[in-house]
């Protein structure tokens, strides 16, 4: 059994990133990093452009100013004013060559052919200049950067249709148990719904995983053997549930030690998912959680989640830890570290009761977990405990 921390250090050290890439049309690009660094291909804004429903002017000495057309966002014309003339603008049109200022119309009086303007304005003012956000040829976004829809909208205004970005892992799901049955038909005596396939499925999807498969196998032997071999040779990452522990129907440790895994580690000293298993095919990084709900969850936050951030080449990847005042008293059994389902608010965690790894109910009221060390035998109202922050 090893320690947590061990454990950790053996995920980030075995998982490498994928680093293929492929193209997308950037509005289905979100979510995803860039595999290339991206130069702007024209200036941004391409024209110097009025940031005011207003007058553009050639500035002069005095307040006033004679009228001499307009410019409405579109218009393509170049007016060119003398000094002491002005056009008509509207925010978003181009300001023409010869203006040198935009005043805003609260602030000009009309009479008739004529403006006068309630003070002096500086040179350039209300005035957006060309390619003030990027100048073409210029690095628009670097490469690993993460498309939100922020950057989606940006490359768009740069007319930049489709992105060369990091290909997500193939991901396999795959859980065991002949007690299993899908939801929408009857529960026979003996016999649960299967729920840790959806139950991770969401959570890869939240994390932005879509390539996802689902598969079930039954206890047997055989069965497991021939449904795992094609599914870790087709996948990038492969994570079971079940069937990982002691029992006489435990397949998924053998069935991996006969199709080649290597191991690169089973059981954890931590509370849930003490059995949890680590190896490795190839390129292909095979977890089995334990068949435990909430232990396979947990597992799946504190070390799958590494494992994918590791294959997009993401550095930063841990989730978050801070350090918050509990509002409840724990006390723990037993010297396995234990993560503890909580509830996370402004610097204040509450820890559920009912810490079991079977409990659905508690994780699904959690947000966060708080991490209860070796020596930990008691935690107290108003310690301040380390707490996972969970995607969620
Ligand atoms: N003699 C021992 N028995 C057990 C030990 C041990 O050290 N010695 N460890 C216990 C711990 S801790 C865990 S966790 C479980 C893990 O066992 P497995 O990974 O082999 O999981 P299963 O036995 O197949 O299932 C455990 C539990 O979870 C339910 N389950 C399984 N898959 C699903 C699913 N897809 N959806 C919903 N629920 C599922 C299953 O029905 C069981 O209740 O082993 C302990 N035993
Ligand atoms: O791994 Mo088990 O979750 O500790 O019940």
């Amino acid at each position: 059994m090893i320690s947590i921390e061990k454990a950790i250090q053996l995920v980030k050290q075995h998982v490498k990133p994928l680093l293929k890439t492929t193209h997308k049309p950037v509005e289905k690009a979100g979510g995803y990093e860039l595999s290339q660094d991206i130069h702007s291909p024209i200036n941004m804004p391409p024209f110097r452009q009025s940031a005011m429903d207003g007058y553009a002017l050639n500035l002069h000495d005095s307040l006033e100013y004679r009228l001499i057309g307009e410019i409405k966002a579109g218009d393509g014309q170049q007016p060119v004013l003398k000094p002491g003339e002005a056009v008509r603008i509207f925010t978003g049109a181009a300001v023409p060559d010869t203006a040198n200022a935009v005043m805003m119309q609260e602030k000009v009086g009309i009479n008739g052919n004529s403006i006068t303007i309630q003070h002096p304005i500086e040179k350039e003012t209300n005035i957006r200049p060309l390619g003030e956000q990027v100048k073409q040829g210029a690095l628009a976004l670097k490469k690993g950067t993460k498309l939100t829809p922020a950057a989606i909208g940006y490359l768009s205004s740069l007319g930049i249709q489709d992105v060369s970005v990091f290909q997500k892992p193939s991901i396999a799901l795959i859980s065991t148990g002949n007690e299993l049955v899908e939801p929408g038909t009857d529960l026979s005596h003996g016999k649960i719904y299967e729920s840790n396939s959806k139950m991770l499925l969401s959570a890869l999807y939240s994390l932005k995983f879509y390539d996802v498969s689902i598969d079930k196998v039954e206890d047997d032997y055989t069965k497991t053997l021939t449904k795992l071999k094609t599914i870790i040779e087709q996948n990038d990452l492969v994570l079971i549930t079940g069937g990982i522990s002691v029992g006489d129907y435990d397949y998924v440790g053998k069935a991996l030690n006969e199709l080649g895994v290597e191991e690169v580690f089973y059981k954890v000293k931590q509370k849930p998912g003490k059995p949890l298993f680590f190896g490795k095919k190839e390129n292909t990084s095979i977890f089995a959680l334990p068949g435990n709900p909430a232990a396979a969850l947990t597992c799946f936050y504190v070390y799958v989640y590494i494992a994918l951030q590791n294959l997009m080449g993401r550095d930063n990847n841990q989730l978050p830890y801070v350090e918050a005042k509990s509002l409840s008293a724990f006390q723990k059994k037993g010297d396995r570290p234990q993560f503890l389902k909580a509830i996370y608010n402004n610097g204040t965690v509450e820890i559920l009761e009912g810490q079991s790894s079977a409990m659905q109910q508690t994780f699904a009221l959690s947000n966060a977990l708080v991490f209860a060390t070796e020596t930990t035998t008691q935690i107290d109202i108003n310690d301040s405990v380390e707490t996972i922050l969970l995607p969620v």
